[in-house]
């Protein structure tokens, strides 16, 4: 049986007394656009980085593609990522950067400098390589390190809250580029994202995390058919945690595009 792109098993992290990750088992199929969807502090990040290889799993806990992520350098060559925080340098160009991305992660010098441009034409920044990365707008920063994500032609590309911070015309150009990828490469694609309309119009499968641990997992029509009718994926997420996204957990969402706002201003 051919391995999924991602497996986890009684997935568990904690820092100091804090339990982020407590419990989570995944599936997540080649090819598919999966969703990790939660509030702040869900434990998503948490549990993107140990599938990155950022932070130690116990063996046998996740395997990429059937390579146990404790082989670190094995795992990476199959995952292009592209973290929260801002990864563009905004003194260099677009292509530069993309270019740094491409050494760093040793893709062939022969075929650096094509595979440099197309994943700058993959996302729609080809005529703007030779501008500085301080000059792009937001959504273009997020398709540029898209690109640099994108450069070394990973079989997994993991994307955590790719479209925090942006309006939505914006957030709709990220999205448009992610589909395309996917349907030009077959490559799988592993998001995080509180936007549940987002998650709903763009994701094959969805998991709703809360507290460290998984309440619900299907595609996006599933998880509201099992509620009923007319619900959105809010009113599952409600109904599987208890808790209101304008409570608590709503809070943590508005902090997190606050942090995200003082990022893009400091870059
Ligand atoms: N480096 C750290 N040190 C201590 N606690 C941490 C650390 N990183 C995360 N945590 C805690 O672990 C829990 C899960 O955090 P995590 O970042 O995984 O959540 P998240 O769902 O990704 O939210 P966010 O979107 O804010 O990143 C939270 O309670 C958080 O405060």
């Amino acid at each position: 049986m051919t391995a999924p792109a991602v497996r986890c098993r009684d997935l568990r992290y904690g820092f100091g007394d804090t339990i982020a990750v407590d419990g989570v088992d995944l599936d997540i199929e080649r090819g598919s656009v999966f969703g990790l969807l939660g509030p702040n502090g869900a434990g998503k990040t948490t549990t993107i980085r140990m599938i990155t290889t950022l932070l130690p799993a116990p063996p046998g806990a996740i395997e990429v593609f059937g390579v146990d992520v404790r082989r670190k350098l094995a795992v990476r060559r199959l995952i292009g990522y592209v973290p929260q925080q801002l990864s563009a340098d905004s003194a260099l160009t677009g292509r530069e950067n993309v270019a740094l991305f491409a050494r760093l992660f040793d893709v062939p010098r022969a075929g650096r400098a094509d595979a440099v441009d197309a994943a700058l034409e993959s996302v729609g920044l080809a005529d703007v390589a030779e501008r500085t990365a301080g000059t792009y707008s937001g959504g273009m920063v997020r398709r540029l390190e898209l690109a640099q994500a994108l450069v070394s032609s990973p079989r997994l590309l993991v994307l955590d809250e790719p479209t925090i911070g942006l309006d939505p015309i914006a957030r709709a150009g990220v999205w448009e580029r992610i589909e395309q990828v996917r349907a030009d490469t077959g490559m799988t694609v592993l998001v995080t994202t509180h936007y549940m309309e987002e998650a709903d119009k763009h994701c094959d499968r969805v998991a709703l995390m809360h507290r460290g641990r998984l309440r619900s997992e299907g595609t996006p029509e599933e998880l509201k058919a099992a509620i009923g009718p007319e619900a959105t994926l809010e009113d599952a997420f409600r109904a599987a945690t208890g808790d209101d996204l304008d409570s608590g957990a709503g809070e943590g969402m508005r902090n997190v595009r606050a942090v995200r706002r003082v990022a893009r201003r400091l870059g």
